[in-house]
């Protein structure tokens, strides 16, 4: 594997950046009628409008070049293979595996692990029937009418975007509730709207030993017991999520009543395995399915499409051509679909968590910059917002518009006015409004002389700004799939390019490790002094406070 910024179409890249500086994107949509056509492409029932970024067919094929020379094609299959491709943790990444409709073993050191992913399924299936159908009741014979699922990270994240992104089908009278905080706030205001007999906690933890998680788990299961009087009331009421049976069983949970997966599936990853079950507890299994469905139909697409056609690979240069030539700090992910409220913050996981990295597979220092900060918020409400600052600011930064063209809920002409929102807001990011433009419409307004001239410069737009829109014709199961797939292998291929792992996490490591010292310390009576001057202050002002009170 070998530094990107060697390579010889980066260099060439350099430059053409210096020559598209100067380029204005009006001008390239005016001289070109065929631009949409051009910088745009369907896949698996989405479309991706690139044409309002600062490219032409040389930067694209520049950068094409540079995921040729980081052998791309070589790693995308090794990671489909089966491949310890997760090196620093000797892992292979088969989150794919999860949703692998092909009928084609997937081998893990010689394994077929299809049949092992079909159990889980068919386990989940099953369980989710018996709940949604009333079969499976609760300590005291009453109907579960809520889920409470226990998680944070990957095991919160994926479960919580889902669900509120497929609201609209959920129909079994199930509410579904997530705890992922330690703050116990969060469980306390959960615990106190919920019935302990008809209520089921999930408690999902890939490693099954994340502090968060277990003592939530813990305050739940004493809840519970004091309500119910019992401690045989667990075994209708708890289920877990994990890959550790082990822990799993001296948490006091019946492996009968636990959903595995696997440690080659990353926890950011792992909304398709058995993390899925809130959601296949509120939508079903055949919608669960379907989800599923979207994410291997992104798969065969991102295997099979030639670089250059290839939507999650354009994504991915993209976004590595604003990054690292641009230095665009962040990449903003705007859904105009108030169904993917959550959908920034997924990513930020997905994306932060897995390429937020600064050595490269061989230990080394990068020379380029890496992941970007991602952020988001649906819109229209980002346009009352911060939009000022996208527009106007002094930063550059880059921005994914998703839009539906149907609504689940055609109400007038509302779902109109969201698209045309959307659009809108990408048009005038890239055309601006320049000077004369907003001359024009001061005189128009009235406005003469030494007011006009002062009011000017603050009605002008710089335009030039780069945006991409993903336009789907309805937020269904299948779609939702194929564009969490879309992104996870943008990712990917970012880190291909980077040479960085993609997989690991063990910048979350430190703060952990220093978390256990700093708790002890806050438990005792004694005044703390071993830490900086800035903790220990801290620390003792806690303990100050406390008495005083
Ligand atoms: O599912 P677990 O093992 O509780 O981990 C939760 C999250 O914690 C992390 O390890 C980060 O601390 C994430 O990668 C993961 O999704």
């Amino acid at each position: 594997m070998s530094d990107c910024t060697q390579f010889p179409a980066w260099k060439e890249l350099r430059d053409h950046k210096r020559d598209m500086a100067k380029i204005q994107m009006r001008f390239l949509f005016a001289e070109d009628p065929k631009r949409f056509k051009r910088f745009s492409m369907d896949a698996v029932g989405i479309l991706l409008d690139y044409s309002k970024n600062r490219i032409t067919n040389t930067t694209m094929r520049l950068l094409t070049q540079i995921a040729l020379d980081a052998e791309l094609p070589n790693a995308i299959e090794a990671m489909f293979g089966g491949e310890k491709i997760n090196r620093t943790e000797g892992r292979a990444v088969l989150h794919t595996a999860l949703r692998n409709q092909s009928g084609n073993p997937v081998l893990v050191d010689g394994e077929d692990v299809m049949p092992l992913v079909r159990g889980v399924l068919a386990r989940m299936r099953a369980f989710t029937d018996a709940v949604r159908s009333g079969e499976w009741l609760g300590h005291t014979g009453k109907r579960i009418t809520d889920i409470v699922n226990i998680g944070i990270g990957g095991s919160d994240l994926g479960p919580v975007m889902v669900t509120q992104a497929l609201t609209y089908y959920a129909q079994a009278g199930l509410k579904a509730h997530f705890v992922s905080n330690v703050d116990p706030s969060q469980m306390m205001e959960t615990l106190a709207v919920v019935n302990p007999e008809t209520t089921l906690f999930i408690v999902a933890s890939k490693t099954f030993s994340t502090p968060e998680t277990l003592l939530n788990a813990q305050a739940a299961r004493r809840w519970l017991v004091k309500q119910l009087g019992t401690e045989k009331a667990v075994a209708k009421h708890f289920v877990a999520v994990s890959t550790n049976t082990k822990k799993v069983q001296a948490f006091g949970i019946d492996t009968a009543n636990m959903f595995e997966f696997w440690d080659w599936v990353g926890g950011r990853y792992s909304i398709w395995s058995a993390v899925g079950l809130p959601v296949a507890l509120m939508i079903g299994m055949d919608n669960f399915e379907e989800l599923q469905a979207g994410g291997y139909a992104m798969d065969e697409h991102f295997r099979s499409a030639p670089l250059e056609k290839n939507m999650p690979v354009i994504m991915a240069l993209l976004g590595i051509w604003h990054n690292d030539f641009w230095n665009a700090d962040s990449h903003a992910v705007f859904p105009y679909d108030q169904y993917l409220g959550r959908f920034p913050a997924y990513l930020q996981q997905l994306d932060m968590e897995s390429n937020g990295k600064s050595v490269t597979f061989d230990g080394k220092q990068v020379h380029c910059q890496t992941g970007p900060i991602i952020w988001g918020e649906p819109g229209c409400n980002g346009q009352h917002a911060f939009f000022q600052l996208v527009h106007q600011g002094t930063r550059l930064v880059p921005a994914d518009f998703l839009v539906a063209v149907e609504s689940h809920h055609p109400v007038e002409h509302q779902h109109e006015v969201l698209l045309s929102n959307c659009f809108a807001q990408t048009k005038a990011l890239m055309r601006g409004k320049t000077r004369d433009e907003a001359r024009v419409e001061l005189i128009r307004a009235g406005m003469t002389g030494d007011s006009l001239e002062a009011l000017l410069p603050h009605k002008v737009f710089p335009g030039n700004r780069p945006s991409s829109t993903l336009l789907y014709r309805k937020l269904t199961p299948r779609t939702l799939g194929s564009l969490i797939a879309l992104y996870e292998h943008k990712v990917f291929v970012q880190g291909v390019i980077w040479n960085i792992n993609s997989f690991d996490q063990w910048g979350v490591e430190l703060g952990k490790q220093l978390a256990g010292a700093i708790e002890s310390g806050l438990l005792s009576d004694e005044r703390v002094t071993e830490h900086d001057s800035s903790t220990n202050g801290l620390m003792n002002a806690c303990k100050r406070m406390r008495a005083s009170s």
